[in-house]
């Protein structure tokens, strides 16, 4: 079985958060773009969020030809997809949606065009069940902001083909990225799984009481936050337990584990959680626009993947290790 994996043409259905960023990547990385998206104004939307990222994609280097000119929004999903050698879903996270739209992507798609879904954690085997030729169909699920964060996950469903996947790896590669390959297709993958038990303790905290989000943003940014950008959670907490390591870590702070320390059922969303959250949020943003602040969260993010890329080099490490 062979897949295309020399990418000319991108398609990205849903051109909100995710799906401009995926525009925005295959932009600078030189590609013709078709792009759909079923909201009023959307086109415009999307041009606008390809503009606020481009200059950091600017700074982190062009492929050649790369241009925002080279973005076509149509005004239907045969013809986004018509021409397209690689294909990106970024619809909203709705089962329901996601099998109807994949169905009809999948019959007016070249057969060897892989489809890639940006889908936060929904089973690839679920939502690709109508699909035409679903043997080419994956999971390429990215971080926010996607025309920067290296990570994209890798998942086949129960029909894709082994080959599909290495095929979308090398696709994502291509496209400057750090493919996972997640083996098992589970809810959350691996990632997601991590971050929301993060974000279900924050949600305590702030409903508890604890802490306002702002503390919580600074327990995160001033500590670990730094480290996880270079350093996952086992290596760090191998180093943590000194000169033995591993094994030492674990007889120390194992018993820990036992401790009612997280609750890991989510709080109810009440009206009062979700206005706490929105209040302490908005204080957070104070003067700052969101577009603002995501040109701050790009030029951080650059230099952040700078520094970590020369001190590898200095390590004789490589990026993607
Ligand atoms: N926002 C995030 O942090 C991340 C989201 N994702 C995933 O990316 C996907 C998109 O999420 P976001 O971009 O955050 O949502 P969003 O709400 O920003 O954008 C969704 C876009 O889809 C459009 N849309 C509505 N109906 C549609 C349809 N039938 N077909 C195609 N497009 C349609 C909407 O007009 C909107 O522009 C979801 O599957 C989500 O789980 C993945 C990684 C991170
Ligand atoms: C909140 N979220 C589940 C949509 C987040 C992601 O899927 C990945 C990210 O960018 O954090």
């Amino acid at each position: 079985m062979t897949f295309i994996t020399e990418i000319k043409t991108f398609a990205a259905l849903g051109s909100g958060v995710i799906g401009s960023g995926w525009v925005a990547r295959a932009l600078a990385h030189g590609l013709d773009v078709v792009a759909w998206d079923p909201a009023p104004g959307a086109e415009a939307a999307l041009r606008k969020r390809v503009a606020n990222a481009w200059p950091a994609l600017v700074q982190n280097g062009l492929a050649a030809g790369a241009s925002r000119e080279r973005l076509q929004f149509v005004d239907t999903v045969e013809a986004c997809v018509r021409n397209a050698d690689f294909i990106q879903e970024s619809a909203p996270e709705r089962l329901d949606l996601k099998l109807e739209l994949h169905a009809r992507i999948s019959a007016a798609a070249k057969p060897d065009a892989l489809i890639g879904s940006s889908t936060s954690g929904l089973l690839p085997s679920e939502f690709y069940e109508g699909a035409v030729h679903p043997e080419r169909c994956v999971v390429g699920h990215p971080f926010n902001p996607v025309y920067l964060l290296p990570l994209v996950e890798v998942v086949g469903g129960q029909q894709t083909a082994p080959e599909a996947v290495q095929a979308a790896i090398k696709v994502y590669q291509a496209l400057g990225m750090r493919p996972l390959h997640v083996r098992k297709e589970v809810p959350g993958f691996i990632a997601d799984r991590l971050l929301e038990a993060l974000w279900r303790e924050a949600l305590h905290l702030v409903n508890d009481g604890v802490a306002t989000t702002g503390e919580i943003d600074d327990a995160i940014r001033f500590g670990a936050g730094l480290r996880w950008s270079f350093m996952g959670t086992f290596l760090t907490y191998t180093l943590a337990g000194g000169d033995a390591g591993m094994r030492h870590f674990m007889n120390q702070f194992g018993p820990a584990l036992k401790l009612p320390w997280t609750y890991l059922p989510a709080p109810e969303l009440s009206d009062k959680l979700i206005d706490d959250v929105v209040d302490g949020t908005t204080e957070q943003l104070g003067r700052h626009s969101i577009s603002a602040l995501e040109r701050y969260r790009d030029d951080c993010l650059l230099a952040v993947l700078e520094a970590v890329r020369a001190t590898k080099a200095r390590h004789g490490m490589e990026f993607s290790e």
